[in-house]
């Protein structure tokens, strides 16, 4: 196999592809097996978010309403703390698991911007 032999390896690597005849036949089947896992677990994740972002919006809504600022760093602070420990207990990395809140929280406060935008546009 060469890399001028397209679809015979993942890109950017030399390594077979998993669909290729010559995997282990139950190498493969257990690639499949922890795959169908993953595929749930992503699926759980998406709809866990969606959720999440639904209460989010309703946050921005009552924040602009009241003219409450988008951000509320006192409450992140705790956020991180607790998540930070709920990590370290399921044996996850506090550090990755502190990122991706401060991922969440940032799409989330420019979702808050933008309701704050809208609100004073509609109520002068
Ligand atoms: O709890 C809030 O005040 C929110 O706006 C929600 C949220 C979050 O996504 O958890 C987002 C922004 C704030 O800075 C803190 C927390």
């Amino acid at each position: 196999m060469t890399k001028s032999d397209p679809g015979t390896s993942q890109p950017g690597t030399d390594a077979p592809s998993t669909d290729q005849p010559g995997v282990d036949e139950a190498v493969r089947a257990e690639l499949n097996r922890l795959r169908e896992s993953i595929d749930n677990i992503d699926a759980a994740v998406v709809h866990m978010l969606a959720e999440r972002f639904k209460c989010t919006q309703q946050v921005g809504v009552l924040k602009a309403e009241h003219q409450l600022p988008p951000a509320d760093p006192a409450r992140e602070s705790r956020q991180i703390i607790r998540l930070r420990e709920l990590a370290a207990s399921a044996r996850l990395d506090p550090a990755f698991a502190e990122k991706l809140l401060n991922f969440i929280i940032a799409e989330v406060i420019r979702h808050h911007e933008t309701i704050a935008g809208e609100t004073r546009d509609s109520t002068g």
